[in-house]
């Protein structure tokens, strides 16, 4: 197994010229499926809030932390919880994570659950500010998506793919040291489920990419870490509905010893949706591979592999 290190793509938000943003979104996830996104909006400060309220919850105590065990897929996972290669013989995969759903303005059904504020001051409105900051530049990300695709810059909002946030934010701690040499991965070779992902890592490295699954032996490039940039990944249903002319790329994150956080924002489509090859991306020539399906089927199979229960995830808002 090889590693070598890779220059992804820079794409600038707040670039005036769509044209050609969308002509290298579209050469990025052709290509690599991974990218970096600048000009973003996300202030500095606010993802430095974000993993100093995220490093205060994963320091209490375990009883603590487990009071809020993810209950409908949301709350605290710990340690060796997940496996996010599910064929993988390991434990589980070695870090904990907090989960936050949907956060809805006017909530009839908040399932989220929150550490309580006489425990940990002002956690949930920065995490909930961070949640909507993600969605605006998700959304606005997808807009030029589309426009990548030949389609019009509302089409995500009039297939009914993002009306409703329907996104995960993933906090993430990977501890520094390993408790047995059986460890081989902070976070097994996966790909991501949804539309896109957002990722944010506070600098430590870790975080590879292996752009040809089939490739043998597989090559794993590192993916540096860009200051003040997001780490944007293709999910699965991206790549049923562009036919995987856009890339959900397999990645994982290897232990360096080095303690690690890092906030991943799944953006996903709500579960009615349905996920069907664009019609700017298939022809008679190139028909449609996979057959349609509901966001909320192919997520609860998903998760089902990954979770080895399906039990906790029947509620509304997945
Ligand atoms: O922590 C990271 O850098 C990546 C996490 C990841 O890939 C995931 O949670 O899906
Ligand atoms: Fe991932």
């Amino acid at each position: 197994m090889r590693t070598t290190s890779l220059d992804l793509p820079i794409i600038d938000l707040s670039s005036p010229d769509r044209v050609s943003i969308a002509n290298s979104i579209r050469q990025a996830c052709t290509e690599y499926g991974f990218f970096y996104l600048v000009n973003h909006g996300v202030e500095k400060d606010s993802v430095q809030e974000v993993f100093d309220h995220s490093s205060n919850f994963f320091s209490l105590p375990l009883e603590h932390k487990m009071k809020l065990a993810r209950k409908a897929y949301r709350g605290y996972s710990p340690l060796y919880a997940e496996k996010l290669d599910p064929t993988s013989h390991s434990k589980g995969d070695p870090k904990e994570s907090y989960y936050i759903g949907p956060v809805k303005d006017t909530a009839s059904v908040n399932l989220n659950q929150w550490p309580s504020q006489e425990l940990l001051p002002n956690w949930r409105p920065t995490m909930e500010s961070f949640y909507w900051k993600l969605f605006t530049a998700g959304k606005e990300l997808l807009s030029l998506i589309a426009r990548s695709l030949n389609l019009d810059e509302d089409y995500f909002k009039k297939i009914g793919a993002i009306n409703e946030p329907a996104a995960f934010l993933r906090l993430l701690h990977y501890p520094g040291e390993l408790s047995s040499s059986e460890e081989i991965y902070g976070a097994s070779p996966h790909s991501d489920y949804g539309m896109v992902t957002l990722l944010v890592t506070d600098g430590v490295p870790g975080l590879q990419i292996c752009r040809d699954k089939f490739k043998q032996p597989q090559v794993w490039e590192d993916v540096t870490h860009v200051e003040g940039a997001f780490i944007v990944n293709i999910g699965d249903m991206m790549e049923r509905w562009t036919n995987s002319l856009y890339r959900s790329t397999l990645h994982r994150v290897m232990p360096t010893g080095k303690e690690r956080y890092s906030a991943a924002f799944f953006l996903d489509p709500p579960s009615d949706c349905v996920v069907e090859c664009f019609e700017t991306c298939c022809s008679d020539s190139s028909p449609a591979r996979f057959p349609p399906i509901r966001s909320g089927d192919y997520l609860n199979e998903r998760f089902r592999l990954t979770y080895g229960s399906v039990a906790d995830l029947k509620t509304p808002a997945i």
